[in-house]
């Protein structure tokens, strides 16, 4: 029999108000007593008494035992996640940066109160993704999980491809659609991605990883040329996440914009559609389709965790007790893109192997070997340049340094 789940709902924006119109179409045994804002001022669609300005109406309610917290603030956000977990209430979220950044302090706290925090909707919008990697791919060796894991960077660079608009009106339409972060920084510069990546990584991978030791470069330096080039090649550009195995003891993972060929099932996600490439040692390449962001997608995956609540669902994070003695490291080398101005950046990145060169008038670029090490001293540079970067291979390309 599952149990009734009285709600409090932290936010009432893109996703919250995305979930209540799905709830209001459902006869669950599901209640929501109350909804935290922000702003008083805001006129709402739904009664005026429904609302607070008061998170404590809900964290001190006892009759409230689960919070769905759907805030655009990552401070707030953890504190009202941790403080709903360590006071017996079960929480569903879709903060990834807040998830992301605090992952070993929220695990702990499940574990140290016996509550459940569920994030399905974080990492994908709609794709059940971490579900799956917690329980389908339970005792599979999982070689990668890659994909296209931002809506908004994804609706841009489709918006420019196929239908030739400028990136800063794209961006507004992704902006408008309600797609994009307060901040958009945090989608075009891969930081978003990234941190869904770190989230599948420990399912998948059962490490923890802080987000600052991992690499994200986004699109925001993506130049006519760059799509000229793919264009000549028949590839597309998009900004992809990956995490890879490298041998029983390393996992690698770095967001870069990546060239894709037609015969990669991302090379038709489109607009704000995400796909998930999973490959693993048995299943061999198995792909996840949806939307990865908007209300009703975003809002289709939170309810799907509320009613994995009303059963008690916690996630067991069994890759992680498993102790496979898997070890994060930057140490790798994969073939890149570069367009550059700059011949001395080209010198410093120190290309172990350059395997091709071109120069006319203004569009220069290399493609070559390269530590992800030397990537990450000289990210800054590359930004302030506007060089362009992109993964210029295949994941079976991608190997640990010789000396590591
Ligand atoms: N948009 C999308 O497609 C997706 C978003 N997400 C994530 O979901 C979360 C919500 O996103 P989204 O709905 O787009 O954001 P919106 O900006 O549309 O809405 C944010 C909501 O949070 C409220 N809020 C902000 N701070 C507080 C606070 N301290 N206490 C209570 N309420 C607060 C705002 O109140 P007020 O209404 O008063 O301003 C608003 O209702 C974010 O973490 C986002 O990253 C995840 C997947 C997809
Ligand atoms: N800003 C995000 C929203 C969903 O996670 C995106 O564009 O994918």
């Amino acid at each position: 029999m599952s149990k009734k789940l009285t709600i409090g709902l932290f936010g009432f924006g893109v996703v919250g108000q995305g979930l209540h119109d799905i709830i209001r179409t459902k006869n669950l045994n599901i209640e929501i007593k109350k909804i935290a804002i922000k702003n008083p001022e805001k006129k709402r669609t739904l009664d005026a008494s429904l609302f607070t300005t008061d998170r404590n109406e809900i964290l001190n309610d006892p009759e409230i035992n689960t919070v769905v917290e759907l805030i655009n603030d990552t401070e707030a956000a953890f504190e009202i996640v941790s403080r709903a977990l360590s006071t017996g209430k079960n929480v569903v979220s879709a903060s990834k940066k807040m998830i992301a950044l605090h992952l070993q302090e929220l695990l702990d706290l499940q574990r140290e109160h016996g509550t459940s925090l569920l994030y399905e909707a974080a990492v994908c919008g709609s794709i059940p993704i971490i579900r799956n990697l917690e329980e389908y791919y339970d005792n599979e060796l999982l070689h990668s999980i890659s994909g296209i894991f931002n809506g908004s960077s994804n609706y841009i660079l489709s918006k420019g491809f196929l239908e030739g608009l400028d990136y800063d009106a794209a961006l507004k339409q992704a902006q408008d659609l309600g797609f994009a972060e307060t901040d958009p920084t945090m989608d075009v510069g891969g930081y978003d991605a990234k941190f869904k990546l770190i989230i599948a990584a420990a399912h998948a991978y059962g490490v923890v990883i802080d987000p600052e030791k991992v690499i994200n470069i986004g699109i925001q330096t993506l130049s006519a040329y760059d799509l000229q080039y793919a264009r000549e090649k028949c590839l597309k550009i998009k900004l992809v996440p990956v995490a890879i195995e490298l041998d029983d003891q390393h996992v690698a993972l770095f967001v870069l914009p990546k060239f894709v060929k037609e015969s990669e099932f991302l090379y038709n996600v489109e607009y704000e559609y995400n796909g998930v490439t999973v490959q693993a040692a048995f299943a061999d390449q198995q792909f996840f389709f949806g939307k990865g962001a908007g209300g009703h997608p975003t809002g289709s995956a939170v309810l799907s965790d509320i009613a994995a609540l009303r059963y008690d669902y916690a996630y067991e994070y069994k890759k992680a007790k498993l102790q496979n003695g898997l070890k994060f490291t930057n140490n790798i080398e994969l073939n890149i893109y570069l367009r550059y101005e700059d011949e001395f950046l080209v010198q410093d990145l120190g290309f172990i192997h350059i395997y091709e060169r071109y120069y006319s008038g203004d569009f220069k670029y290399v493609i070559g070997k390269i530590n992800l090490q030397n990537l990450i001293t000289h990210q800054q540079r590359i930004s302030d340049n506007k060089a362009f970067v992109a993964f210029a291979d295949q994941l079976t390309g991608v190997s640990l340094a010789s000396a590591h």
